[in-house]
């Protein structure tokens, strides 16, 4: 059985390292430099990097340069989101080097241009599912984009490789994952999910790894790794086995 992937983040907003709490502008703590977080996270055997332009994706202007600083400076293979929303941030996030991005917005707001992109870049495109119960949503997580599970059906007819799937009640939080919401979307789809929010222990990321059968690939930790909770080798020997 593979083992689970972890993919440590790095969310910049107006150039620091910040984890929020559920996703609300304002709720930020900050955590210094993004490339020497990002460094810190590949030096302890991260294979993977979630980095998020978090200005890009509330629309307060972007972190562009600093973010294809980090993604130019990685080794390892990076997941790039946030305001990827037309041909030209498309453009910008591939350039980086980044090995995919993550489409929120444009997935709810734009479906044809969407599908145009899953067409042309196969599995460098991923769609985050980003949901408040079983409602989608978007521009920072601030508007109401739809139902889960109807998305998930047009864009898995569309040929979306993979999907980023975050519950906004747990992101930032340290209350666990929702297992139940990524059991359900793994129910629902083929494609392989990687599941957002919530870690807090080694516990919670050995409960997401007992569904890599049902479909689950990655998970991506963020304030629990900040927070000291343990360190990423720690959580890549207990997901290791
Ligand atoms: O990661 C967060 O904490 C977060 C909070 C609020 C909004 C977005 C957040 N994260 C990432 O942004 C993309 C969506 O960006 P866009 O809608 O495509 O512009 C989402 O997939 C998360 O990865």
């Amino acid at each position: 059985m593979p083992k689970l992937e972890l993919l440590p983040a790095v969310d910049v907003r107006d150039g620091q390292a910040v984890r929020l709490v559920h996703g609300e502008s304002g709720s930020e703590t900050s955590y210094g430099s993004p490339l020497q977080a990002a460094l810190a996270w590949q030096r302890s055997g991260a294979e993977w990097l979630h980095l998020v332009d978090l200005d890009a994706a509330f629309g307060t202007g972007d972190n562009r340069a600093l973010i294809a600083e980090v993604a130019g400076a990685m080794d390892i293979k990076v997941e790039l989101s946030g305001g990827i929303r037309d041909d030209a941030t498309l453009a910008a996030a591939l350039a980086t080097g980044c090995r995919r991005v993550n489409l929120g917005t444009a997935a709810l707001e734009t479906p044809e241009w969407v599908a145009k992109v899953i067409a042309e870049h196969g599995d460098k495109i991923a769609v985050g599912l980003d949901v408040r119960g079983t409602t989608l949503r978007g521009r920072g997580w601030t508007r109401d984009g739809g139902d889960l599970y109807e998305t998930l059906a047009r864009l898995d007819s569309e040929g979306c490789a993979r999907y980023v799937v975050t519950d906004i009640a747990k992101d930032g939080t340290l209350q666990g994952p929702n297992l139940e919401l990524l059991k359900n979307v793994c129910a629902a789809t083929d494609k392989p999910v990687v599941a957002s929010g919530g870690v807090s222990s080694l516990d919670d990321l050995r409960a997401i790894s007992s569904l890599v059968p049902a479909g689950v690939e990655g998970a991506i930790v963020g304030k629990a790794l900040y927070a000291k909770a343990f360190t990423l080798e720690e959580a890549l020997e207990a997901v290791s086995v």
